[in-house]
């Protein structure tokens, strides 16, 4: 019989372990992911695959495990900024006497790029390759996001006070619709309105938002239940609770992403699931603002789904989901007394698909599958921190780190070569941080 000839392919990526998140959580070992033009075209084992195809680019990756990109699915990242300028302060102390005053003496597209490099170049070393963002000047963020090849939901901010972006909600929404235009066709880039809180929003900006959601068919991405304070400020004001009142006023539905949902009442949480809104869970921001814990096992109980977010770094301090996926299943068991409570798995797929189903993103990211975008990360498991590894995925989530992540592709596109980053140079954004700490400083 004559032998079918090998298929050319850009890159071949062999590795021990692939974990692709979905369809089934089964880990394939030594297995290898072909990729063409961006997308995932086999997962075969190597043997087969390397009589297959022929490929530009082989990686042999014998250590590995391969995972889909981790999603952030809630960042401020040109906050990085403002990383340790104000530390150990509940969330309204921080934001009104600390936060907001040094955003608004420095808030400018250039601060807003430079942070935002400076989050992708931190976010892809530790493996995740799609973030969610909500800041002032999202051209700044999106032009960012471009330049460093990552792939990025911008969130057009629309936040009812003047800044140096915007004058009013009209103002910020009609900005927010031009860069819309302008960039809707850029393969990386996706799109959400982003009113800030409850709290920041009044009802009238809420109910154009409502309305614009639907017409244009945009996820809406706003704070929401992350303190008992602002509960209490909106039964003042509202006479309800936050949830409430964005239910009188259209806002929820599967479209809605609801960062934080730390004070959920059973009934609100059986709301969000009955409406299909998502959670952005921010485990480590909700702790270091003493925001409490968000009730993640019972949420997912009910049905909602949830994907893991930073927050920003100025209240982390950190941008990095490995950290972020193993606190978040700790704390499920520490807050229910119950051992089995979000197992790693879960961790992963919050991680990874909750964050791209939250997007409306899955038919393109968030596993690794035949037709899928190619964006994947290589996890060195060679190390004595993850030896021996019984079950690659109880290592990724518990015992390894982002120091391990050794490649991160994004479309198909090599970011992360060897723990080098290809599309960023680091000692200059280093520099750029010392340049803004001075002038942040005087
Ligand atoms: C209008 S752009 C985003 C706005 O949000 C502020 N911010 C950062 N972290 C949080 C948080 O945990 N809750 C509420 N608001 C937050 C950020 O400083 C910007 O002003
Ligand atoms: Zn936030």
């Amino acid at each position: 019989m004559p032998e079918t000839p090998a298929h050319p392919v850009e890159t071949l990526i062999e590795a021990r372990w692939v974990i692709p998140v979905e369809p089934s959580d089964a880990v394939l070992t030594d297995h290898s992911v072909a990729v063409d033009g961006g997308r995932i075209v086999a997962i075969l084992p190597t043997e087969e695959a390397r009589r297959r195809f022929v490929a530009q680019r082989y990686y042999r990756l014998t250590d590995h495990a391969l995972i889909p990109g981790l999603i952030n699915l809630h960042t401020h990242a040109a906050m990085t900024l403002l990383r340790g300028y104000s530390d150990d302060l509940p969330l309204m102390e921080w934001l009104k006497a600390h936060i907001w005053p040094a955003e608004n003496r420095h808030m400018s597209p250039d601060f807003v790029r430079d942070g935002t490099r400076i989050a992708c170049a931190e976010m892809l070393r530790g493996g995740t390759t799609c973030f969610n963002d909500m800041y002032f000047f999202p051209e700044a963020v999106a032009e960012a996001a471009l330049d460093a090849g990552m792939r990025a939901a911008i969130g057009l901010i629309v936040i009812d006070f003047p800044t140096a972006y915007a004058g009013d909600s009209d103002d910020y929404l009609n900005k927010g619709f031009a860069l819309r235009d302008r960039l809707r066709d850029e393969p990386l880039l996706s799109f959400t309105l982003a009113p800030h809180a409850p709290y920041t929003v009044g009802d009238k900006t809420f109910k154009k938002i409502a309305t614009f959601a639907s017409q244009l068919d945009l996820p809406v991405h706003v704070h929401l239940h992350e303190t008992e304070d602002e509960i209490h400020q909106s039964l003042a004001q509202h006479n309800l609770r936050p949830l409430a009142r964005l239910q009188n006023l259209g806002l929820l539905g599967p479209g809605l992403i609801a960062v934080h949902g730390v004070h959920l009442t059973p009934d609100e949480q059986a709301l969000l699931a009955e409406q299909g809104c998502h959670v952005a869970h921010c485990p480590a921001s909700n702790l270091k603002l003493a925001s409490g814990f968000a009730p993640i096992a019972t949420l997912a109980g009910h049905g909602v789904n949830i994907g893991i977010g930073t927050d920003g770094a100025a209240s982390n301090n950190k941008l990095d989901l490995f950290s972020e996926m193993r606190l978040a299943a700790l704390l499920a068991k520490g807050v229910t007394g119950d051992a089995a409570a979000l197992p790693a798995h879960t961790a992963l797929q919050m991680a990874t698909l909750n964050g791209a189903r939250a997007l409306g993103l899955d038919d393109r990211i968030g596993s690794l599958a035949p037709g899928k975008l190619a964006d994947i990360v290589a996890v060195d498991l060679s190390g004595i921190e993850t030896q021996p590894c019984f079950d690659p995925i109880s290592a990724l989530v518990y015992a390894a780190g982002r120091e391990q992540v050794s490649h991160v592709w994004v479309n198909g596109e090599l970011r992360l070569d060897n723990r080098q980053l290809t599309s960023l140079d680091e000692r200059e954004l280093k520099l750029t941080a010392n340049v803004w700490q001075s002038r942040i400083t005087h």
